[in-house]
């Protein structure tokens, strides 16, 4: 059946019922080593994951690794331009849970991204990027332990769809004309504006479907958060993207309060319940003045209607999530993109899910993998309802390919993920003590080396592994 590529003889599918997976105590599970530096980090996974797995179940359960190929190697192996073989497709669909390190994309031309094309593929909807502090961690923070956050990040649609079109292309022009000649003039709040004929063209399509199911994934995610976590903020850039990034916002809010009723609140909400248990004989006008700060200055149509609002707020779920029940709830809130990033360098511990959409959470993955020690600690899972496949946030980091010098923490961390999901709970927690104590050690790569003071000696790629095992016992 496949081409290049032999399923190990022993070991079992993972199979899913329901989004979640069923796994055997033998699993066969693909691994796609990555580019650049996935050369050193790869190994050092392989040898972190089969070590703890044997530790905490000595021989009862263990991986069958499955390799298959992406990017540079594939191409070795399947010819010029072969980088994402029908073989390796087949096996991630046959065997749905699958680990890889990072694959390069060109900047400008090119392919196009590999890593994006596997989460849409096997629509992997939701990124999942914890980012939680190991004590010892360098930081450029004062207070890193303060943030623990999962950037939960649509995860197939927005820009990432890759639908767009370059300067002077055909289909760019006559879109452009389009643009210009009919469709904008036909929509009054667009008045005169033009497209400046020299652009690319881009599309941003940010669906319902695409928004709820991410959500709704998020929301059910901090339903298993302590009860101090359980709060989702939806991050959008709505003010001006206002029928995509606020339709995201909106379809958030919507999704909270119809499935998740019983479970959630939103923040204005708790705003106007907290105002009727503060003052019981408050009037809907003087709790509407409360819940927004211009409420004077609006017109008399749009005050009315945050007093129905208010209304409508407390005739629905007073009984249920009054008197302060609501504190017990999961707290949906939104901030706006721009802001969520200082919000969480400046009051980080207010935070715990922020759902975004493709673009935000690339971005914010990033920045809040930085507070708490860089890319080298920032682990990740692409979910989806049949599939999952997991992978680092950061990417192929070229200059360091080869050097057995690189952090290989994020894709072990990937790998601590890849066992929580898999129901390996025992196995996880020695990774995760491994790495705590080998940092709080100050037994660490380059890029936390470089960072502690004083600096201290670092330990090669394939060392901090060894590290991390010897801390199992
Ligand atoms: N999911 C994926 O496979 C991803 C792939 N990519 C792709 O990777 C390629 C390179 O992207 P680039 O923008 O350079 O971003 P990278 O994330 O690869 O690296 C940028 C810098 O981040 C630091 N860094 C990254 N990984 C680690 C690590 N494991 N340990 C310690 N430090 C690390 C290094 O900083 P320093 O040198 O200062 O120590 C590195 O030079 C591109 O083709 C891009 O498209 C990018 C992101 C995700
Ligand atoms: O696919 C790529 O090359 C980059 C993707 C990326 O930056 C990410 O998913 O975080
Ligand atoms: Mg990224």
């Amino acid at each position: 059946m496949y081409k290049h590529i032999t399923p190990p003889t022993t070991g079992e599918k993972i199979t899913f019922k329901g989004g979640e997976p069923i796994v055997p105590d033998n699993p066969i599970i693909p691994f796609i080593r990555g580019d650049g530096t996935g050369i050193d980090i790869w190994p050092a996974t392989q040898k972190v994951l089969d070590a703890a797995v044997e530790k905490a179940y000595k021989g009862k359960r263990k991986i069958s690794w499955f390799k298959v190929y992406a990017g540079d190697e594939a191409c070795d192996v399947y010819g010029t331009y072969q980088y994402l073989p029908e073989d390796t497709l087949a096996a991630i669909k046959e065997y749905g849970v699958a680990i890889k390190g990072p694959l390069t994309t060109p900047v400008g031309g090119g392919i196009r991204s590999l890593n994006v094309a596997l989460r849409q593929i096997f629509q992997l909807y939701a990124c999942v990027r914890p980012c939680r502090y190991y004590p010892g961690t360098p930081s450029p923070h004062k207070n890193p332990e303060k943030l623990d956050v999962i950037v939960y990040r649509e995860n197939t649609e927005d820009i990432y769809l890759g639908i767009e079109w370059k300067r002077d292309d055909e289909i760019a022009k006559k879109l452009i004309s389009i643009l210009n000649q009919d469709l904008i003039p036909a929509t009054p709040e667009h008045g005169k504006k033009q497209i400046p004929l020299d652009s690319g063209i881009g599309i941003k399509p940010i669906s319902k479907t695409g928004s709820q199911r991410l959500v709704r994934r998020a929301i059910k995610h901090a339903l298993q958060l302590p009860k101090n976590k359980q709060q989702v903020t939806l991050v959008h850039k709505g003010n001006i993207m206002k029928y995509t990034e606020g339709a995201f916002r909106d379809w958030g809010y919507e999704l909270a309060t119809s499935e998740f009723r019983q479970e959630c609140v939103t923040e204005r909400e708790s705003w106007i319940l907290s105002n009727k248990e503060n003052k019981p004989d408050i009037s809907l006008e003087e709790n509407a003045r409360l819940i927004d700060p211009g409420y004077d200055a609006l017109t008399p149509e749009k005050q009315q209607q945050i007093v129905k609002e208010v209304e409508a707020v407390l005739n629905s779920i007073w009984d249920s999530h009054g008197n302060s029940k609501w504190k017990d709830k999961i707290m949906v809130n939104d901030r706006i993109a721009d802001s969520i990033f200082q919000q969480i360098q400046t009051r980080p511990d207010e935070y715990s899910i922020l759902a975004t959409m493709n673009l935000n959470g690339d971005y914010l993955s990033d920045a809040a993998a930085a507070i708490v020690g860089g890319l080298g600690m920032g682990p990740g899972a692409n979910i989806g309802d049949s599939a999952a496949i997991f992978e680092a946030t950061h990417g192929t980091a070229p200059k360091h390919a080869g050097l057995d010098r690189i952090n290989p923490g994020s894709v072990i961390l990937s790998g601590v993920m890849m066992l929580e999901y898999l129901g390996w709970q025992e196995a996880a927690d020695l990774i995760k003590k491994g790495i705590g104590e080998a940092i709080a050690n100050q037994e660490v790569t380059y890029d936390l080396a470089r960072l502690m003071e004083p600096k201290v000696e670092p330990l090669k790629c394939s060392e901090f592994a060894e590290a991390i095992i010897k801390r199992f016992s």
